[in-house]
């Protein structure tokens, strides 16, 4: 069973029988949530459910239920790609075709209906979930690419990460002068791949209504780098 941490003792559980990072929910920071934590990159993990309780601590703090159990199908991989980094490892809430719908459905029902007609989405992992987000939103998808992978004319942008450094390349045409997007990627830590792919669509007239994460690593402090542009996560971690 999982459970749920809460600065309100609405619920303790047992602790879960692997290591647990601290995971603070979106819009509730009180709360804090744990996830599954792995030792090697080869196991996956199968994704428990939230408990009962879990559920209702949180539906009695008003905040979205979904929430909980996105989060607890998160793992966690230790010095991955490298020593010193915690790596959030969205592919085992990609098993869980309760949690990965979940996800998808909460950007949906904040974006529907609010004149968004671009969902960036910026490679690789924000190719998994921005597609879906775009169908049922009723917009266009663009891919925001790792260099020299695009064919036709591009605009790129380079940027750190928590990792080393990058660029992004968008086709040129891809986007008009005065189109509403969303940027889409599955995780923020420094900010630097936002911050390029906000740069990038700026450049070409388009008005980022904000930029949307399954995954906000908060102590890299990376929404700094958005400007004016506003952050939607749905989980924060402090296992940076
Ligand atoms: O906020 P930042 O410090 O810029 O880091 C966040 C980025 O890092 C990860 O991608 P990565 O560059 O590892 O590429 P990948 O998705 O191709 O593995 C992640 O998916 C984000 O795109
Ligand atoms: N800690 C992390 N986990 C997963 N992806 C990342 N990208 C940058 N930092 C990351």
């Amino acid at each position: 069973m999982q459970s749920i941490v809460s600065s309100h003792h609405l619920c303790l559980a047992p602790p879960p029988p692997v290591l647990c990072q601290r995971l603070l929910c979106h819009r509730v920071p009180s709360i804090r949530l744990p996830s599954r934590r792995s030792t090697t990159s080869l196991r996956l993990f199968p994704c428990a459910a939230v408990s009962r309780e879990s559920e209702m601590a949180a539906k009695e703090d008003g905040q979205d239920p979904r929430i909980p159990k996105i989060a607890s199908s998160i793992r966690v991989i230790p010095d991955f790609p490298k020593p010193g980094i915690m790596f959030q490892d969205i592919t085992t809430l990609l098993l869980d075709t309760e949690a990965f719908k979940d996800t998808i459905d909460v950007f949906v029902e904040r974006y529907k209906g609010k004149g968004i007609s671009v969902v960036a989405g910026v490679e690789a992992r924000g190719f998994i979930f921005g597609p879906p987000i775009a169908l049922a939103i009723g917009a266009k998808f663009v891919p925001m690419r790792k260099p020299k992978k695009l064919p036709g004319k591009v605009i790129s942008e380079e940027y750190s990460l928590e990792y080393g450094t990058d660029k992004i390349e968008m086709h040129v045409g891809a986007v008009e002068p005065g189109e509403r997007a969303i940027i889409i990627d599955d995780l923020i830590a420094t900010g630097g791949t936002l911050a390029a792919a906000i740069r990038l669509l700026e450049r070409v007239g388009v008005k980022i209504v904000e930029c949307a994460c399954v995954i906000e690593l908060p102590e890299l402090k990376g929404r700094e780098k958005l400007g004016e542009a506003p952050l939607f996560i749905l989980v924060a971690s402090d296992a940076a």
